[in-house]
């Protein structure tokens, strides 16, 4: 079996060398050529994988995408073609989560907010947005869930976007949609935009065509910007540059970066492949990662919210990511070069926080903590 995947995989060498012949190259610009070869090809989310890319890949039988979102796969090409997929749900909705609850404490230092006393609302409520949601009722806040979908699906608690758009923070967590019943692209667009207050709060790490980036610009350039923090970007790799000076933070499409999110995004495909070949499910990935840097605290105090922002940044600094995007912005390829050089990033879970009082010990595993 010819396994093609993405250079930027962990542990696919561990997960697939004793059973195919596995090739990795760089997935931004993979090309036809490079697939025809190939049996399974295992991507990540830069690669379109469509009929240009596969037309001359006959051998293929199967495509995995290490990531949540699918925006860049050609479900029915592949379908028409009878190539079986898997992408792997869920795998980074830890990280999110983790970088959700920085950006919340970043945002909190920023604007001398107790976030215990504020709304935070929650665009797109599936795995992602639910993480962030959690972690954000860790923190005190109130949350509201804005999900059109499940709300026909389900009925019950949930807000329109229109209320959603009224909270103190609010986050997106939307797949990026074209068509269908509840298109995403755009869905904060110029009219939502202009309506919003300059006291509010938005958060991007979904995918960056969910907002109009020029018209986001032009509200920053008038007299009463918002505060953003946007880890995604309209027409990535190619970020509005203008627009980065106008966010408190700016990070490359990272927010589900962690060791364990990737490692897990691998495996999800490792067990789609096993299922699909009749084969037993042997290896694992846990026992690949590496000891965590700092595994375990002993606090001398209750918490509060600023010791909250010291034991997140002991794990995940998001402000050096912010930095090293300034830092780079405008370089050629900075984008996917910091992608592919991002440094190695646990989740708080990697860490084990010790208390004497289980009240303390069950808001920090809320906050994502081992406890
Ligand atoms: N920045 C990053 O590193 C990452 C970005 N992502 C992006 O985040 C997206 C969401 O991920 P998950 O939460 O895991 O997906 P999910 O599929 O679990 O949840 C998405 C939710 O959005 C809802 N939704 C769809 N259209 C909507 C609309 N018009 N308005 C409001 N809600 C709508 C769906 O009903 C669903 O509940 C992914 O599709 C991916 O594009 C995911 C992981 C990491
Ligand atoms: O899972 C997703 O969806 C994501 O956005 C990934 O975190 C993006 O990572 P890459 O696939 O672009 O490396």
């Amino acid at each position: 079996m010819k396994l093609l995947a993405d250079e930027n995989m962990p542990y696919v060498h561990e997960l697939f060398d004793d059973w195919a012949q596995v090739t990795t190259c760089p997935g931004r610009s993979m090309s036809p050529a490079q697939v025809a070869e190939a049996d399974v090809l295992l991507v990540r989310s830069i690669t379109r994988v469509d009929e240009a890319l596969l037309a001359r890949a006959q051998g293929l039988t199967f495509v995995g995408t290490a990531t949540i979102g699918c925006d860049h796969i050609d479900t029915r090409y592949l379908a028409e073609r009878q190539i079986g997929f898997a992408s792997a749900p869920g795998c980074n909705k830890v990280a999110v989560g983790d970088y959700l609850l920085a950006a919340l404490l970043k945002v909190a230092g920023h604007k001398g907010w107790q976030l215990s006393e504020k709304r935070l609302a929650v665009v797109g409520a599936g795995n992602t947005g639910c993480e962030v949601a959690a972690r954000a009722r860790a923190l005190g806040m109130a949350v509201q869930l804005c999900d059109p979908p499940r709300a026909a699906r389900e009925g019950g608690d949930f807000v329109s976007l229109e209320q959603a758009l009224t909270a103190d923070i609010v986050s997106f967590h939307v797949p990026l949609t074209h068509g269908g019943d509840y298109p995403t692209r755009h869905l904060l667009d110029r009219g939502r935009i202009e309506g919003l207050g300059s006291e509010q709060v938005l958060v991007n790490a979904c995918r960056g065509d969910v907002w109009d980036n020029r018209a986001l610009l032009d509200r920053q350039q008038g007299p009463s910007p918002l505060t953003l923090v946007m880890d995604v970007w309209e027409h990535e790799p190619a970020v509005l540059a203008e627009l980065v000076p106008h966010t408190l933070i700016a990070t490359p499409h990272i927010a589900g970066y962690s060791l364990e999110g990737k490692a897990r995004g691998t495996f999800a495909l490792y067990q789609a492949l096993c299922q699909r070949r009749g084969r037993a499910v042997t290896a694992g990935v846990e026992h690949l990662l590496p000891a965590p840097p700092i595994a375990r605290l002993t606090l001398g105090q209750a918490p509060d919210q600023d010791m909250f922002n010291r034991l997140v940044r002991l794990v995940y600094d998001i402000d050096a990511d912010d930095r090293r995007f300034r830092a780079a912005l405008g370089q050629p390829d900075f984008f996917d070069r910091l992608r592919k050089t991002y440094p190695e990033r646990r989740e708080l879970g990697s860490l084990t926080l010790e208390y004497p009082d289980q009240a303390v010990l069950t808001q920090l595993a809320g906050l994502g903590f081992n406890t």
